[in-house]
């Protein structure tokens, strides 16, 4: 299992194979694209441009990939090429995605798909969408194509969920300060990086947008730097339903036994109490809480906890407990259910964007696939709440670099 995560099993490609380009010799793509389309036999990693040409070289050899191109447009412009992955610093996303798109690439784009709303309405919405045989484009959320995750979507109803609570940190000296994370011109930030996955997380449990961001702060990078840009920041939001969610993230957190053993990003879902009535004078109350640990990387480790507690109080006080008890169970999905009535293709030693790219090439080709997909309104309205976060914190809305603002 470990030894395949790094080196899949390579089918032979299939001769019409998809041929993808990347752009620019980013740290994620190995795992996001170049290690996944090994086992996909219709995906070629087919070529690669970087700014620095030289830099490009030896991403290409240190990765075999065939074809190195003198700059991102060159790229673009290969008609050999059919999709092309987008892991440019969030600034770049729109710009090189509609370059992509308008050239007849098939885009698969790193998350946070764009800097703004303004942005998103302009890119999701594009005219060429309504075009006949118009491309694919994906906001990479690759968490979400995971089986576990979808599993974990099955275990409850979105209008039972009464609090969601998503914690994504991460210590201090993993990104460095210098990092795109930070740079405000790049659309950097801790909401647009790790804190967007909460953002999508708390959408995608209520299956609704917040009806409101209720309140939330933030800490800068350091004292004297950039004060636009956030270190950490935590949200609380309301839903429609009366739900509640409250997401933390820190890209620098402090070096301690809590932040150290909650790397593993973990969400917890709190359900409606259920009341099941009175008998002989006693009211059973019924409470779930379901925990996610590891909903990002579920292929190395997850689990699912379901603790069920049973209370029986005094009908007349509520707040008298006369008696309580838990049950808890633990649930772990590496792969598709053998007992789904069509079995979908998947290893449990795929990876979230193993499995992203399969549903990518399924819609790419036509497919109907398994149905997981983020469409191009889901990703408006993640950027959205992104945006509107920002603006309860008094932070400003990342900036463009085409000049398209909110
Ligand atoms: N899906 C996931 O799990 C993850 C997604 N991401 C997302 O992927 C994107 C890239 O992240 P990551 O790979 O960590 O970043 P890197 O810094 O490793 O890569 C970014 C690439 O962008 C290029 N680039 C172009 N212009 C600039 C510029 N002005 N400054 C810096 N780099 C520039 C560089 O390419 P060149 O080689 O041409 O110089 C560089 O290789 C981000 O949007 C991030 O949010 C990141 C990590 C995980
Ligand atoms: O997308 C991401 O996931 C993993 C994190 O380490 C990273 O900062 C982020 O960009």
């Amino acid at each position: 299992m470990w030894r395949r995560l790094i080196t899949p099993d390579s089918p032979p490609k299939e001769s019409d194979a998809l041929r993808f380009g990347i752009l620019g010799a980013a740290s994620i793509a190995p795992f996001a694209l170049i290690i996944p389309a090994h086992s996909h036999p219709e995906v070629i990693v087919a070529a690669v441009a970087a700014r620095d040409p030289s830099r490009a070289e030896a991403y290409a050899k240190k990765h075999r990939i065939p074809t190195v191109h003198k700059s991102y447009d060159d790229l673009i412009e290969d008609p050999s090429i059919d999709c092309v992955y987008i892991p440019l610093p969030n600034g770049l996303h729109y710009e090189w995605a509609l370059k992509a798109l308008t050239a007849g690439k098939h885009v698969l784009l790193e998350k946070p798909s764009v800097s703004n709303t303004a942005e998103a309405h302009s890119l999701f919405r594009h005219p060429l969408f309504k075009e006949p045989n118009p491309p694919v484009l994906l906001d990479a959320i690759h968490y979400r194509f995971h089986p576990a995750w979808q599993y974990f979507l099955t275990l409850f109803s979105p209008t039972e969920v009464s609090h969601v609570q998503v914690t994504n940190k991460m210590v201090a000296g993993i990104i460095p300060e210098k990092d795109i994370r930070f740079q405000w011109s790049l659309a950097g930030g801790a909401l647009m990086d790790y804190g967007s996955y909460a953002v999508s997380v708390i959408r995608g449990i209520y299956r609704d947008e917040p009806s409101n961001v209720v309140s939330g702060s933030h800490e800068p990078l350091r004292d004297g730097q950039d004060e636009r840009i956030e270190r950490a920041l935590s949200a609380k939001y309301e839903f429609p339903n009366g739900g509640t969610a409250d997401i933390v993230t820190d890209l620098r957190a402090p070096w301690t036994w809590e932040n150290i053993t909650s790397l593993a990003p973990s969400l917890v879902v709190k359900l409606k109490e259920k009341d099941e009535g009175v008998t002989d004078g006693l009211r059973k109350i019924v409470a779930t809480e379901i925990k996610m640990v590891n909903y990002m990387i579920p292929t190395i480790y997850h689990r699912i906890h379901i603790t069920t507690t049973t209370s029986f109080v005094d009908a007349q006080d509520a707040t008298k407990v006369v008696r309580s008890s838990s049950t808890k169970e633990s649930k772990t999905m590496y792969n598709w259910a053998p007992t789904s009535e069509e079995k979908q293709p998947g290893e449990v030693y795929w990876t979230t964007y193993r499995h992203q790219l399969e549903q990518f090439v399924n819609r790419v080709r036509g497919r109907k696939g398994n149905g997981v997909w983020i469409s191009g309104e889901d990703s408006i309205k993640q950027i959205e709440t992104i945006d509107r976060t920002y603006e309860k914190l008094g932070l400003p809305i990342r900036p463009s670099n085409t000049g398209i603002q909110s």
